[in-house]
């Protein structure tokens, strides 16, 4: 003991001497002394210690949080687990899992594992939402609010198939009007499609839904989905909360030093500013209506708010903030698949699938057609298109990334124990890529869903692109109803090809920090799908 303070005398001492290499110094044992506790913490003593994973992830979760910043972690997780197998620790308090019985145990029916606080970024005005609430209690209370509204015979009722035959047709409209030798550009002309369908089905014909199908009017309120840099947000959301709500919140002087020094991520307005900014707008104009409860989704949670005597209570925010999520859920993961299935099916290589479904769609009688339009019904009956958007789900899942949960108490999941608090999660892009369950992962190949029904069996257990669960998309129906019939309209009156000056190209889109396109491909145009239709 008394050379141990001899030692710390004399290095003392040395220090004030030599102050630049004093404090060097300092900062080189703090180091090491912060290291070493991390290694014994996160290697030694850690609970995960026997999870299999590289060792510089289970160190320190600055590692994962490059592959964010790259944008490339879901692409490096799926890598992980062909390596190490269906359990990987990539983080000193995350695990991903790839295998159904994980699944089960983390997303099934009465699980005790919620959203994580990831989640929370996705709360508006203030308010948390179905999409951001972790509280089983509090998101089933809400989603008794809106389950009927989404549910699939609702969907397909005349009213929500009406408008969704509509904007159908202004969407053959606009290919027919807007294209130059039948070339279109197919990114934004599909959001066009899914905004206006979201719009309206959220906020009724007159209560806030988008024209973009047909006039310029309300595009510019896509800009902030499509600025890239908004990758840039979403990784510093996550990764510092605190900072990033800070330089947000920053007003008079100091937001003019945060924003001239360009110190915001993205600058502003940020990303979903304007959907945001027309869903306060929307409630407030819809709060002090005579609303048709069947109209809307709007008009529904204000009949809850002005008649609910049980139960908790709602105010407009709450009702702004719900209508904002949604707005947003059913934006890009529908125009995403769409174009991705269009996409695919225009490559040359994939002809005969093209071919095979516009078959099936010729063989519809005449009254399920009006006007170029097949109607909603009967697209939803069509097994080979479903085959088509299954696989277009598959290959191009518009929400491929990891979906974090966690639980307050301590679990077992694969045999191993899982301390509370452990953030654990799959992902439909690892899933989706199992070469023991999808021959030729990478293949776009829709006739895998019509083969063996042993294999369809394995595969359809597989096939996570919706989640499942309690907390399972509530806009499946509305989403496959978009779908089946955009597509069955378009492939009945076109044969698509790609664009002469996209042959070769794959296009991305954003899902959170990273960018996702077609693997195959070694050229990819963020934001950009040119294929021409040629009428048939
Ligand atoms: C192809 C289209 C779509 C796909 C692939 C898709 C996928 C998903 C996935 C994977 C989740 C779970 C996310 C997670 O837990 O991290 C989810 C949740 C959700 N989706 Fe979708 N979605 C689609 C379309 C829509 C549409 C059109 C809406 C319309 C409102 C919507 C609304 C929601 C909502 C509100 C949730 C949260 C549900 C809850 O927590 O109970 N989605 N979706």
């Amino acid at each position: 003991m008394a050379a141990l303070s001899t030692l710390f005398d004399v290095l003392r001492r040395w220090a004030i001497q030599n102050p630049l290499l004093g404090t060097i110094g300092m900062i080189f044992a703090l180091a090491v002394s912060y290291t070493v506790l991390q290694i014994y913490t996160n290697l030694i003593a850690s609970p995960l210690r026997s999870i299999p994973g590289p060792r510089l992830f289970a160190l320190t979760k600055w590692r994962l949080a490059y592959e964010d910043y790259r944008g490339a972690r879901t692409r490096y997780v799926n890598d992980l687990h062909r390596k190490y197998g269906e359990v990987v620790r990539v983080g000193p308090n995350e695990i991903s899992f790839n295998s159904l019985s994980a699944l089960k145990t983390i997303y099934g029916a009465g699980t005790v594992f919620q959203r994580h606080r990831f989640y929370r970024m996705f709360d508006a005005y203030g308010r948390q939402n179905m999409f951001s609430v972790a509280s089983s209690v509090a998101h089933r209370d809400r989603k008794k609010l809106l389950n009927h509204a989404y549910s699939k015979t609702v969907v397909l009722s005349p009213q929500n198939s009406g408008m969704i035959e509509d904007k159908t047709r202004k969407f053959l409209s606009l290919v027919d009007n807007d294209s130059k030798d039948g070339i279109l550009e197919t990114f934004n002309s599909l959001h066009y499609f899914s905004m206006d369908s979201i719009t309206q089905f959220i906020y009724g014909k007159t209560g806030g839904a988008t024209t973009a199908l047909t006039e310029p009017k309300n595009r510019d309120l896509l800009d902030d989905i499509i600025n890239s840099t908004r990758r840039k947000l979403s990784f510093f959301a996550i990764h510092f909360p605190r900072l990033t709500n800070w330089l947000y919140s920053r007003q008079g002087f100091m937001e003019s030093v945060v924003t001239n020094f360009c110190l915001l991520p993205m600058a502003k307005p940020s990303t979903y500013t304007g959907i945001r900014r027309h869903a306060l707008l929307a409630a407030e104009n819809l709060r002090d209506q005579d609303l048709d409860v069947t109209v809307s989704i709007a008009a529904r949670l204000f009949n809850v708010m002005r008649t609910q005597t049980k139960g908790p209570t709602i105010d407009h925010l709450d009702i702004a903030s719900e209508c904002a999520d949604q707005f947003l859920a059913g934006i890009d993961t529908t125009s995403d698949t769409l174009m991705f299935a269009m996409f695919a099916l225009s490559q040359r290589a994939n002809q005969s699938f093209q071919d095979k479904l516009r078959e099936e769609i010729l063989t519809l009688s005449e009254d399920a057609v009006v006007d170029d339009v097949v109607s909603a019904l009967a697209a939803d009956k069509l097994p080979y298109l479903d085959a088509v958007i299954k696989e277009t789900l598959r290959l191009y899942a518009p929400l491929p990334g990891t979906e974090p949960r966690w639980s307050e108490t301590d679990e077992v999941i694969d045999g191993y124990s899982v301390p509370a608090e452990t953030v654990v999660s799959l992902s439909p892009y690892c899933l989706h890529r199992n070469e023991r369950v999808f021959k030729d992962p990478l293949e776009f190949n829709p006739d895998r869903w019509v083969g063996d029904p042993r294999d369809v069996a394995e595969m359809k257990k597989w096939f996570w692109a919706f989640s499942s669960g309690g907390r399972m998309c509530i806009g499946m129906h509305l989403a496959m109803a978009e779908m089946t019939t955009l597509l069955a309209s378009v492939y009945r009156k076109y044969r698509t090809e790609i664009a002469p000056e996209f042959v070769d190209v794959t296009p991305g889109v954003t899902a959170r920090y990273e960018v996702f396109y077609d693997e195959r491909f070694s050229q990819m145009e963020e934001h950009t799908c040119w294929i021409r239709f040629v009428r048939v």
